[in-house]
């Protein structure tokens, strides 16, 4: 099958295409970038230097052809290639934030009017797998929400208040240079930002509700000097205590058959480059504390963009997501 990769040259479009070579099924023959055009994509992504021979085209030209795309762009870009990737057939997740929300909550979030929307499964396979087969569009989800509703899940129909506080590292901001990924003002130092208000609550909220749950919800993500990964501390707040054992035997349960869901206490250098989400769970009686740990460029975006596309398509879900996690 061969792929387009819209938004090839950015971090999460560099991630599709290493994921990709190991795939059984797929082939990226189409990579875009308008700044990078002509250019070799192992010339921008250096760490596929002999293992890429495309060359970056231009997304605005009908070079776009392929059996199913990737749109790896920015929120409020996506939306404008939607139109015409459904009209000539190619099946596609979209990387970006434009179809996870209802279009009045979208407005709200992003503080811009929805050009094109239509309805599309949210692309967590774990919680969403029956609306995600045999769709032809996906929203894949934001990569705080992906960690912090993993970690939720098991209780959150039990669950009064739910506080996720998340560590990020510094990808997540995406490849641009900027005053927020500028040395300086990130290495040897941590911080809080978006205290209250960051835009991926919509979506953390919107999957408590979908799990059934009426608690009120929370977030606050901190920036951690570190390329890769996402760390989130679940403060689960329960109408009924839950003992330790139980609470274990809730997760068990829950995950008993996720592949990509594995139960132990997480790091994120035990996750790093995979499609892994660590999860642990303590119980204090009507707090449970649930720690997640993911690889935000992977189950955050471009691992579980092809976990969604397997789903689409038929494939083994792991497919070109088997490869261990790179640590130390
Ligand atoms: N980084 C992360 O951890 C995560 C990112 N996401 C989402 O995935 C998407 C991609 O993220 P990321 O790879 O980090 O972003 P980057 O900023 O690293 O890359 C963006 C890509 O989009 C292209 N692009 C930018 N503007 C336009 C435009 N107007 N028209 C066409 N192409 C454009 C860029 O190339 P060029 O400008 O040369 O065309 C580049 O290839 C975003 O929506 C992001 O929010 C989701 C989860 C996690
Ligand atoms: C470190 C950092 O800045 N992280 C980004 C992660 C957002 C992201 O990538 O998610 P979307 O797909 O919803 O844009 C942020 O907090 O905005």
């Amino acid at each position: 099958m061969d792929i387009a990769i819209i938004g090839a040259s950015g971090f999460t479009g560099g991630d599709l295409i290493r994921l990709l070579l190991t795939h059984s099924q797929a082939e990226v023959t189409c990579a875009t970038s308008r700044k990078e055009e002509g250019a070799t994509v192992d010339s921008v992504h250096r760490n596929l230097k002999g293992l890429c021979d495309l060359k970056f085209t231009d997304p605005e030209t009908r070079t776009v052809d392929a059996d199913f795309a990737f749109l790896a762009v920015p929120h409020t870009v996506a939306m404008n290639y939607t139109a015409d990737l459904m009209e000539r057939g190619i099946k596609t997740v979209d990387l970006s934030a434009d179809y996870r929300l209802p279009p009045d909550v979208y407005e709200e979030t992003y503080g811009v009017a929805h050009k094109n929307y239509f309805k599309a499964p949210y692309g967590l396979p774990e919680i969403h797998r029956e609306e995600i087969k045999g769709s032809s569009f996906v929203a894949n989800p934001g990569c705080f929400p992906t960690g912090a509703t993993l970690a939720a899940a098991p209780l959150a129909g039990m669950a009064e208040t739910v506080i996720y506080d998340s560590k990020t590292g510094v990808s997540g901001a995406g490849v641009a240079p900027t005053a927020t990924n500028q040395y300086t003002n990130v290495a040897d130092s941590l911080k809080a930002y978006k205290w209250t208000n960051h835009r991926h609550l919509s979506e953390m909220k919107q999957e408590l509700a979908f799990l059934g749950s009426d608690a009120d919800c929370h977030f606050t993500p901190h920036l951690l000097p570190v390329n890769r990964g996402i760390l989130t501390t679940a403060h689960i707040l329960l109408k009924e205590p839950v003992e330790q054992a139980e609470a274990e035997k809730l997760y068990e349960d829950y995950y008993r058959n996720e592949f990509f869901v594995r139960l132990q206490n997480p790091t994120l250098a035990e996750v790093r480059g995979s499609n892994f989400c660590d999860i642990a769970v303590e119980s204090e009686g009507r707090r449970i504390v649930a720690v997640s740990a993911i690889d935000n460029l992977v189950k955050g975006a471009s691992g579980q963009a092809i976990q969604n596309m397997n789903i689409m398509c038929g494939y083994r879900e792991n497919d070109g997501l088997v490869n261990a996690p790179v640590f130390p």
